[in-house]
């Protein structure tokens, strides 16, 4: 970090931090640490990933790797996450095992929503919001490529689930905030900070927080979480909480080792993350119970939906194609998608106030009578492997690939075929006889020139891949 602190930044860690500021501001021009999570459904463990301790997939890298290189990236198999905010593992560590809905209300760009979706009991749903539009975009690229089909994303303001009384057993709100945690790998986050906006984030939280109240259920759980030091954003908004709701502190498991500083307010403990004492940026985390409030029954009968169940002729198309129970085939459109039968009624009420960006896993595009794989399901656990042919690519034309280059690998049959790298699935390509038809997502396609990289300086990155 070579950009000069704010003074008044400066001068209120020195006050907050006391001896250990010298440490700290040591910390900020030191380099940022890497680390991945891995999605357990996909694969295991890095090959020498130093493993964060709050979190049983995640794991250190000692150099960055070229990520956009790597098609395990592309296909889901890891999330690069900053190591402190990794620690919500441990709020849902608290929970019972039994099915839980969960509203992740600041989604975007998905690494919490892609956490809770691998650690969530069997038979949950999230809820996956994010209130700007291009970012939930993005928010719903990365929950497709990670898989699960308990999962739907919506676009909203906080103030939209107020209808959705009592409706969701834990909320997360990963806060908008100043951003002070970044300062080391974000010096865009130094130059747009000022005690003004500090004060606008607080107000802005405490919005944030009134507005989705209602959705939590009485008894349900709220993660509070920023990546900043500053109290008004932190401790000071906990102390609001305390007032504007009727909530008691839960407290988290800790383990010296770790470094993490607990702190109190009103009687409510946060969790503060320092990079001089914690191996990763700046987090704060708290989670509490709500204790009161009303839950609004789902009605019993809602006109009908956009989507409907698909016929048993149009399940025949896809017959085969999917594994895992507790899945039902709807239609919307000519497309079909796998949602969990359990959640279908909610799925209907709640696309009644909400605009959802995507719901479970799209399977296909119905094309007169044969259906289109899509492109998400290739990248889902709930894909039958063997359905159909597979082709094995080598780094090169996966890369190729996921850049959306014409590949010409071998092949017996005409037909869709799932194109693999090390038996992970990337996406699907048509063989045609005389070429390969890809539908590789154009938006999500590798952007860069890959020419230069091709044959040996591929091989090359491919030694400082995560997972090899
Ligand atoms: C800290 S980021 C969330 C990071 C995300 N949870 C993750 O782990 O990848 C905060 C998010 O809140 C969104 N946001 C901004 N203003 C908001 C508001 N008024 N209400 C709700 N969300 C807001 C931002 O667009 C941003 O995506």
């Amino acid at each position: 970090m070579a950009t000069q602190l704010p003074e008044s930044f400066t001068q209120r860690m020195q006050a907050q931090l006391g001896d250990e500021f010298e440490a700290f501001q040591q910390s900020l021009s030191e380099a940022a640490v890497s680390s991945i999570r891995v999605n357990s459904a996909k694969a295991q463990k890095p090959a020498n990933g130093i493993p964060v301790p709050w979190c049983q997939t995640g794991f250190y890298l000692e150099e960055r790797p070229f990520y956009t290189l790597d098609p395990f990236l592309h296909a889901g198999v890891y999330y690069v996450q900053e190591a402190s905010s990794m620690f919500s593992e441990q709020a849902f560590r608290q929970l019972p095992d039994e099915p839980l809905k969960v509203l992740d209300l600041c989604g975007a760009p998905g690494g919490k929503s892609t956490h809770i979706a691998s650690l969530l009991p069997e038979n949950s749903l999230l809820v996956s919001n994010e209130v700007i539009r291009s970012r939930a975009v993005i928010l719903s690229e990365n929950l497709k490529k990670w898989g699960n089909p308990n999962v739907m994303v919506t676009n909203n303001d906080p103030k939209d689930f107020a209808t959705f009384e009592g409706q969701f057993d834990v909320l997360v709100v990963d806060a908008p905030c100043s951003g002070e945690g970044l300062f080391r790998r974000d010096e865009n986050a130094i130059a747009e900070w000022s005690p003004e906006n500090t004060q606008l984030c607080a107000q802005r939280q405490q919005r944030i927080l009134a507005d989705v109240w209602p959705a939590l259920k009485p008894g349900g759980i709220l993660i509070y979480s920023t990546c900043t030091y500053n109290p008004g954003e932190n401790e000071e908004n906990l102390k609001w909480l305390n007032e504007f709701a009727n909530v008691e502190n839960i407290s988290l498991p800790m383990k010296a080792e770790w470094g993490v500083t607990e702190t109190e307010a009103g009687g409510l403990s946060g969790y503060r993350f320092y990079p001089h004492k914690t191996k990763g940026e700046g987090f704060f985390m708290a989670v509490v119970r709500k204790l009161d409030g009303q839950t609004t029954r789902m009605p019993r009968k809602m006109k009908s939906a956009a989507f409907s169940p698909a016929s048993r002729a149009e399940k025949a198309l896809v017959e085969g194609w999917l594994t895992g129970d507790n899945l039902d085939i709807f239609k919307l459109n000519d497309t079909l998608f796998a949602f969990p039968s359990k959640y279908a009624a909610e799925l209907t009420w709640l696309q009644k106030g909400l605009r959802i960006v995507h719901a479970g896993v799209k399977i296909g595009e119905q094309k007169k009578k044969e259906v289109v794989p899509a492109h998400e399901l290739a990248l889902s656990p709930i894909l039958k492997r063997g359905t159909f042919p597979e082709i094995e690519l080598t780094l090169d034309d996966a890369i190729k690939f996921l850049h959306r280059d014409e590949i010409r690998p071998e092949a017996k049959e005409r037909g869709w075929h799932l194109l693999t790298y090390r038996n992970i699935p990337l996406g699907w390509a048509k063989n045609l006889g005389n070429r390969f038809n890809s539908n590789y997502p154009k938006e999500w396609r590798i952007r860069m020139d890959i020419t230069e990289y091709l044959a040996e300086k591929l091989e090359e990155e491919k030694a400082k891949f995560p997972i090899r």
